[in-house]
């Protein structure tokens, strides 16, 4: 008769899953022994670095992606990547090993205590089964429900001793099934929603990450073409669902009350696609929606529909929703937005590349549907004021706002593309240590990722965030004295340091020829330490 571990490997075979992210201990290694030998896995040398890795992996597949921790240790260290997973609706299998089921009760050494309880709210499913037999179906329970909408991680504990037990005779129906997510709006609910937006007279649309999810971006231009009306991205854009070149686009809504309010002032119907309502950051109270303004809400989430606190929603997956809606809206008569204004000059300086500079750099010489996976926080404006991003999936941002997913999720997102495409992470030198580890699997695995770290000698960020708060000089806002070449250098990965744009071009361009991982530490501000 099978065991628990074959027939375990054969349902995560059966969905298509051939690579595990993990980190293992004791607890592990009974369910790697069982783990197929056309399965790939992928050592992170911290789980911190394993999710952000397996969570960039599976947005850039669409998942799942399966990750396999070290009982409580393990999955705590993963937590922090976890808080940008879960608003991603990343489809993550997080699997753990427990101790030896009877000993589980006594606490000995490396038992996983309340383990489903470890890791919410941060899941959409944590469990432990009660009886070994059950384990098959569990992963099985397990893979669609991070797959089914809307989709998010899940966690599994399995005690260490189950994998060998025998299987029992009705775990064949596990292998071949599927789920799939059918709810769509019904024709009076498309109806309705396309004569609201046929009878504005100043529509404006802001589109979130679920879209880039769904590849709808095309359908959302063919909306905002008919419409005639501007696009934002909604605040905190943890994806890119609109070509940023797009006469249309307008750029990322700014994570206020006060600020998003004046950016819609004027428009009488706000459509929000894809994204939560809204997920701000800085605390600037106002008015939530300038007077006479109507906002429509359109996600896949019934909990963001659920506590928006403002407008009206509606529940289903948002690609097959926008392209009903694209089919639907008659073309408005009013005059096609105007084209983009050209790229501004970035200024320049001596001894350092400011960071516009550097991303208009970045954007000339990578290839054009390079994926972008940036992390540096307070240099927003100037990416979005250079970036030139056209096709689905071209950029990734911690959806939490979490740092340490910039790094990982780079390697993770390049094992997924392969050859097809290169990624390019954009990455603060504050940010960079939260996930520092995977640039050792960059250069075990020879994911050819180009590293670029932003190197300022400080937490910007916090220090704008100082500036609005009236905090002043406070402890903890910088970070002098990295070197990141040896850093990396000491990781496996060949690095180089760039303090003028002729050295930035030299290094990116040897960077996107090589084919291994590269780091280019920049400066990016005069005097750094
Ligand atoms: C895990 C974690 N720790 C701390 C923070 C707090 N934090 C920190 C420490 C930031 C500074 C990041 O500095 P950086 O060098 O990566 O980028 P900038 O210099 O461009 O801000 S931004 C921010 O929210 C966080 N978001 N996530
Ligand atoms: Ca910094």
């Amino acid at each position: 008769m099978a065991t628990i571990g074959e027939v375990g490997w054969q349902v995560l075979r059966g969905h298509g899953i051939d690579t595990v992210f993990g980190n293992p201990g004791s607890n592990e290694l009974p369910f790697l022994a069982a783990m197929p030998g056309d399965v790939r896995y992928v050592l992170g040398l911290h789980e911190g670095a394993v999710l952000g890795m397996a969570d960039g992996y599976a947005q850039a597949t669409g998942g799942p992606a399966l990750v396999n921790l070290h009982a409580a240790s393990g999955s705590g260290n993963a937590m922090g990547a976890l808080t940008s997973a879960v608003y991603a609706h990343s489809p993550l299998v997080l699997t753990a090993g427990q101790q030896v089921r009877s000993t589980v009760g006594q606490e000995v050494m490396l038992t996983n205590v309340d383990a489903a309880a470890l890791p919410r709210p941060l899941v959409k499913w944590s469990a432990e089964p009660v009886d070994a037999r059950d384990v098959p179906r569990s992963l099985s329970q397990a893979v669609h429900t991070a797959m089914l909408e809307p989709r998010g991680p899940v966690y599994l504990s399995v005690p260490y001793d189950d994998w060998a037990a025998e299987a029992g005779p009705d775990t064949g129906h596990l292998v071949g099934r599927r789920t799939a997510s059918a709810a769509a709006l019904d024709p009076a609910q498309l109806d309705a929603l396309a004569g609201m937006l046929a009878a504005a007279s100043d529509p404006v649309l802001v589109l979130g990450p679920q879209v880039d999810a769904a590849g709808a971006n095309a359908d959302a231009v063919r909306l905002a073409e008919s419409l005639a009306c501007p696009v934002w991205i909604a605040p905190s854009a943890s994806r890119c669902p609109f070509p940023t070149r797009h006469p249309g686009f307008r750029g990322v809504l700014p994570a206020s009350v006060r600020d998003v309010t004046a950016r819609l002032a004027g428009h009488d119907v706000v459509l929000v696609v894809g994204a939560p309502v809204f997920r701000y950051h800085q605390y600037l109270p106002d008015d939530l929606l300038p007077a006479g303004t109507r906002l429509l809400h359109l996600t896949a989430d019934p909990a963001e529909a659920a506590r928006a606190p403002m407008g009206d929603a509606w529940v289903a997956p948002v690609g097959p929703a926008l392209a009903a809606l694209a089919e639907r809206v008659p073309a408005s008569g009013r005059p096609a937005q105007p084209p983009r204004a050209p790229f501004a000059e970035p200024a320049s300086a001596t001894g350092h590349v400011p960071p516009e500079q550097l991303f208009a750099l970045v954007r000339t010489l990578a290839p054009a549907d390079a994926v972008h996976v940036v992390e540096s926080t307070a240099t927003a404006d100037a990416y979005w004021a250079q970036a030139d991003l056209t096709e689905p999936g071209s950029y990734l941002f911690p959806a939490s706002g979490g740092l340490g997913f910039g790094l990982p999720a780079a390697v993770g997102a390049q094992l997924a593309h392969g050859s097809a495409r290169r990624v390019v992470a954009l990455v603060g030198d504050g940010s960079a240590n939260y996930g520092i580890t995977a640039l050792w699997t960059a250069a075990q695995y020879r994911v050819p990722v180009v590293f670029v770290i932003l190197r300022n000698g400080t937490y910007g960020a916090l220090r704008g965030f100082a500036e609005l708060l009236g905090t002043g000089e406070t402890p903890g806002l910088d970070v002098p004295g990295l070197d990141f070449v040896k850093i990396a250098e000491g990781y496996g990965v060949p690095a180089v340091s760039a303090r003028d744009a002729d050295g930035v071009t030299a290094a990116l361009k040897e960077a996107f020829d090589a084919d291994g991982p590269r780091l280019v530490e920049v400066l990016t501000a005069p005097g750094v330490g």
